[in-house]
């Protein structure tokens, strides 16, 4: 089934704390001859290689950013300065940095708020984890991720951003969900949306992450609510990774 044509399959890799600069130029190499209409292709190495990619082919994303504007914070890195570098996405709310960077959902709201601010798009994920959906509290557990940028924006941020839904035991274990278990999440994702604005509802693209790889990214692309990846370990894989971006285009 194809998208609504202002629901353009989106496809990110998110290399995580992977890559060198060898990886940068394997990468841009196999990408120069690939010419992508119906897909939009994002890459998000780690921070310091933000300004290392003259590549015309695909966007580029951050995997981070600090809630705060600047000053004494050893480490962080605020927005502005993404701002000036050839940044147009920001991934927020990684389950990643949930569990291991102690983020909370009000700490991302607020990052999805400077990110909006400054003009970038945020890739806002969320996901269960395997507890939680055999406990039951799936789509509450979902609905709260959600309800935090709601109650700290208000539902026309999604108008601006791109969801990501990445259960956390499909990620990095092989295990990727099937495309039904994918569509029952971003059904219910666009119709708790749709329960504030049926119009920001029907725009908004959800992505889906977890172990997405070349032979699976058809069928969970082709879902009705699926429309695109976030992709994390076969993102590092230039061919795998332009292999994804193929079948997505073939979908468009
Ligand atoms: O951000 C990407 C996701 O965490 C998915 O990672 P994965 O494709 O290695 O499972």
């Amino acid at each position: 089934m194809n998208k609504p044509q202002k629901r353009k399959i989106l496809v990110a890799g998110n290399w995580k704390m992977n890559g060198n600069l060898a990886l940068i130029d394997s990468m841009s190499q196999t990408f120069a001859t690939q010419d992508f209409k119906h897909v939009d292709v994002v890459v998000c190495p780690p921070a310091v290689y933000l300004s290392s990619f003259n590549e015309p082919d695909f966007a580029i994303g951050a995997q981070n950013v600090s809630h705060l504007d600047g000053g004494a914070y050893t480490g962080e890195v605020s927005i502005s300065m993404l701002s000036e570098l050839p940044v147009k996405y920001v991934i927020v709310g990684h389950s990643e940095r949930r569990e291991y960077f102690n983020e909370s959902n009000e700490l991302i709201a607020e990052k999805v708020y400077k990110i909006l601010e400054c003009g970038l798009t945020p890739i806002f994920c969320i996901g269960e984890s395997e507890q939680i959906r055999e406990s039951g509290k799936l789509f509450g557990f979902l609905a709260e991720q959600l309800d935090a940028v709601i109650n700290r924006i208000g539902i026309q941020a999604f108008n601006q951003l791109i969801v990501a839904y990445e259960p956390i035991w499909a990620i990095g274990t092989g295990k990727t969900a099937t495309p039904e278990q994918a569509q029952e999440v971003h059904h219910f994702i666009r119709e708790h949306l749709a329960g504030h604005d049926a119009n920001t509802a029907s725009g908004v693209r959800i992505l889906y992450g977890g172990s997405v790889n070349a032979a699976s990214a058809s069928a969970l692309f082709s879902q009705p609510d699926v429309d695109g990846g976030l992709v994390g370990g076969a993102s590092l894989k230039p061919t795998e990774f332009v292999n994804i971006c193929l079948a997505a285009e073939q979908l468009g």
